[in-house]
């Protein structure tokens, strides 16, 4: 299945519906008062969030979407229909930008959630309107305006709490293996991973945070080497990222370059992404010994000017992971609420199969007995001791 996550469209709302002139027929007069009626309004285009939707792709097929005109105005002084709204559902977590202006229309981030993106034009006027003082019947009327027409991107971006960040081959997915019970490819090449993962991490039956891996990131990325860039804007919504320092590179290659290089890809992506908290995740500890690592992470957070959080784990071998996903969803619950729980229930309902989404329960409270209904998520679950 490839992975969509970017579409193009067009839409156009509805035009208003023109008014019209008409009189009321008389006996003996042959033109009596004006009773033209008003036009419709254009129907508006829209974008609902639905979390049955987890790709863009009927997008990259479809990519005209048309609102109805307004119907014109008719005689008797009635009002034309309204046009009816164009309804276009997507995936929560869909960003819709206009892609003329480089204007962010706004995100989906809820089920349900409504935008408009593209708006119907006003009805125009009968000559109903227009009576005049002078008595004589007025020819006068107005057209409907025309419905805005856009050139939209559609861009789908995960809804994860937490973005792994590091180049090919630092154990990014491993690491995400080893906290939630996502199963992306792992191998000693890189660019394994060639989608974002997204494994949910459940530490206690309503404690659980989302995790986003995004394929390695490599020299350039920024302007597009590699595959990174475009996985990039996946971490924006991120509370928290993770960067993962491979400390015995098998390229022979020098971890503090490494994390020099990760940092400026992320300057140069955007400050937003830069500024956002970041914890340093040294990864392969079980391949140096003690003291070799005290001297990697020294040299490391010197080359980066590090004084934030610093973890060291194997994540091959699940050392200190699990207190590493403890710590995560201690400090992600401190931070102010950016969104609200149900946005996080979402993206935990939401059939992220696609995505290689399973959920792990690592609590030890929740068992086989919880009403956790693996069929409801079309997830696999896995019960920890
Ligand atoms: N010795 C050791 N090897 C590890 C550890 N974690 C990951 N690896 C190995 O490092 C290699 C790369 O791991 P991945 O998890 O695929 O790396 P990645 O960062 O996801 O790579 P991309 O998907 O290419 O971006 C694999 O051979 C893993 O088995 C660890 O804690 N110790």
């Amino acid at each position: 299945m490839k992975f969509v996550d970017e579409a193009e469209i067009r839409v156009e709302a509805g035009d208003g519906g023109n008014g019209i002139v008409s009189f009321r027929r008389e006996k003996f007069v042959a033109k009596g008062g004006p009773n033209g009626g008003d036009g419709g309004d254009g129907g508006d285009v829209y974008l609902m969030a639905d979390t049955n939707l987890n790709t863009l792709v009927d997008y990259q097929f479809e990519k005209y979407h048309q609102a109805e005109r307004g119907q014109n105005g008719m005689s008797t002084n009635c009002t034309g229909k309204r046009g009816d709204d164009m309804i276009l559902r997507v995936p929560v977590g869909t960003r819709a930008v206009d892609i003329d202006t480089a204007e962010v229309i706004g995100d989906l981030t809820k089920n349900g959630q409504k935008l408009m993106i593209a708006k119907g034009g006003w009805h125009g006027l009968g000559n109903a309107r227009f009576t005049s003082s002078t008595n004589r019947a007025p020819r006068k009327k107005t057209n409907g305006t025309p419905g805005e027409v856009r050139n939209i991107r559609l861009e789908l971006l995960l809804l994860a709490d937490v973005g792994l960040l590091g180049l090919p081959n630092a154990g990014k997915s491993t690491l995400i293996r080893a906290v939630s019970s996502a199963k992306p490819k792992v191998a000693d090449y890189p660019f394994t991973t060639l989608v974002p993962n997204l494994g949910v991490v459940r530490v206690e039956s309503h404690r659980s945070f989302v995790i986003a891996d995004i394929p390695g990131l490599i020299e350039g990325a920024a302007e597009g080497a590699g595959l990174g860039i475009q996985f990039l804007k996946h971490l924006e919504r991120c509370r928290l990222l993770l960067h993962v320092v491979d400390v015995l590179p098998a390229d022979g290659s020098d971890p503090a370059e490494n994390a020099v290089t990760i940092l400026k890809e992320l300057d140069k992506y955007s400050d937003k992404l830069a500024n956002k908290p970041r914890w340093l995740v040294f990864n392969k500890l079980d391949l140096v010994l003690e003291d070799e690592l005290e001297e990697v992470i020294e040299r490391v957070t010197k080359a980066i000017n590090w004084e934030g959080p610093v973890h060291s784990i194997a994540a091959a071998s699940r050392t200190n992971t699990e207190r590493l996903a403890a710590d995560i969803l201690n400090y992600i619950e401190l931070l102010p609420v950016e969104k609200p729980r149900e946005q996080i229930e979402d993206a935990v309902n939401f059939k992220w199969d696609d995505y290689h989404q399973d959920v792990l329960a690592v609590a030890d409270d929740l068992d086989e007995d919880d009403d956790f209904d693996e069929d409801d998520y079309d997830v696999e679950v896995i019960y920890k001791r």
